[in-house]
């Protein structure tokens, strides 16, 4: 198969490109888009992605704070903290860190973000609006996902996406936005039964299981294209995806990396959503 490597770093800086100039023409009307990251504990992983998230903001002339909380945090100060962050006008976007604790509620912390500040697309207003084809907040990882097609030349009008994973931040919302993008979506998970079935009839296969390396060139139907959203470790501690790279870029027309692909898209939705918000609050 003569296949192609999906750039996702090179795409994301196209993508940050046209977000700087917007926080240029925000600045010259006296705004600066604000993003606030709020990361509880200290787990190693979520240190990495939340300093790319900051390290970005930087990058694009854009205002960031990073809120560290003990570990141990209460559900009552979490909230309190999130209040704060609705009511700061310097603020335009809000993403707390998942997964959080298990003293936590998840789903109370999300709902108490505005859904003006939503820049994670988390919140239920989001999700709902996301599901009727409303103008909001799109999660970032299914976002860039769209866009990683979208500059690769992917047509998705008519093909089949299989998407393996149903998790609220990536595998659901990303079937919804392929179906607006006329997709025939089918979703697979941890209860299907004959997974090889389903993934060979993939003309888009979206692997986001968390499972190293779990999806290899067996699963994978001539030409496909194949996103790899999973970031995990493998045997020697090194960066890798759900899809093993290796036997699966035999058989697949384009497929992303890991490192490298979608998760420097997620971070430069991450950035186009919280300009996007900044922006709605001047016209407001
Ligand atoms: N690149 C990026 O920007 C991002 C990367 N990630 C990465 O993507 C991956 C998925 O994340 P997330 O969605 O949050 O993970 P979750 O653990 O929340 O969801 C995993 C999904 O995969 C399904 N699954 C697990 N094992 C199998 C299996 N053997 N066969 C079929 N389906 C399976 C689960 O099924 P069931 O529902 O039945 O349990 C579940 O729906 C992780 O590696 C994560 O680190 C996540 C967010 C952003
Ligand atoms: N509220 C919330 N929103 C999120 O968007 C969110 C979250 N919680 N919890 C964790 C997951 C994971 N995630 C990633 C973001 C960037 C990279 C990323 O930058 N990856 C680079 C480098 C990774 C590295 O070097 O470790 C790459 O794949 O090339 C990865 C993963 C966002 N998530
Ligand atoms: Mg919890």
């Amino acid at each position: 198969m003569t296949n192609s490597i999906i750039d996702g770093k090179q795409i994301a800086a196209q993508v940050t490109e046209k977000v700087k100039k917007r926080v240029e023409d925000l600045k010259a009307k006296g705004v600066t888009p604000g993003l606030a990251v709020v990361l509880v504990g200290n787990n190693a992983a979520s240190q990495t992605y939340v300093n790319n998230k900051t390290k970005t903001c930087e990058k694009l002339g854009m205002y960031s704070v990073l809120i560290e909380l003990d570990e141990q945090v209460s559900e009552e100060e979490l909230l309190h903290k999130v209040e704060q962050l609705n009511n700061d006008d310097k603020i335009h976007g809000i993403l707390v860190q998942l997964p959080l604790p298990k003293q936590i509620d998840e789903d109370r912390v999300i709902a108490a973000i505005s859904p003006k500040k939503d820049v994670d697309g988390f919140h239920p207003e989001s999700v709902g609006k996301m599901m009727i084809g409303q103008q909001t907040f799109l999660p970032c990882t299914p976002f860039g996902v769209l866009k990683l097609l979208e500059y690769s030349g992917v047509d998705v009008a008519g093909k089949h996406a299989v998407i393996i994973g149903r998790s609220n931040i990536v595998g659901k919302p990303m079937g919804q936005l392929l179906l607006q993008k006329d997709a025939t979506v089918t979703y697979c998970h941890s209860r299907t039964k004959d997974l090889h079935a389903f993934t060979k009839q993939a003309d888009i296969l979206v692997v986001a299981t968390g499972r190293a390396k779990m999806i290899d060139g067996s699963y994978i139907k001539e030409g496909a294209v194949v996103i790899d959203v999973g970031i995990n470790r493998d045997e020697n501690n090194k960066l890798c995806g759900d899809v093993d790279f290796a036997s699966a870029q035999e058989v697949a027309s384009k497929i992303t990396p890991v490192p490298g692909g979608v998760g420097p898209m997620t971070i430069a939705m991450l950035m186009e959503n919280t300009c996007l918000a900044a922006e709605i609050t001047l016209n407001n």
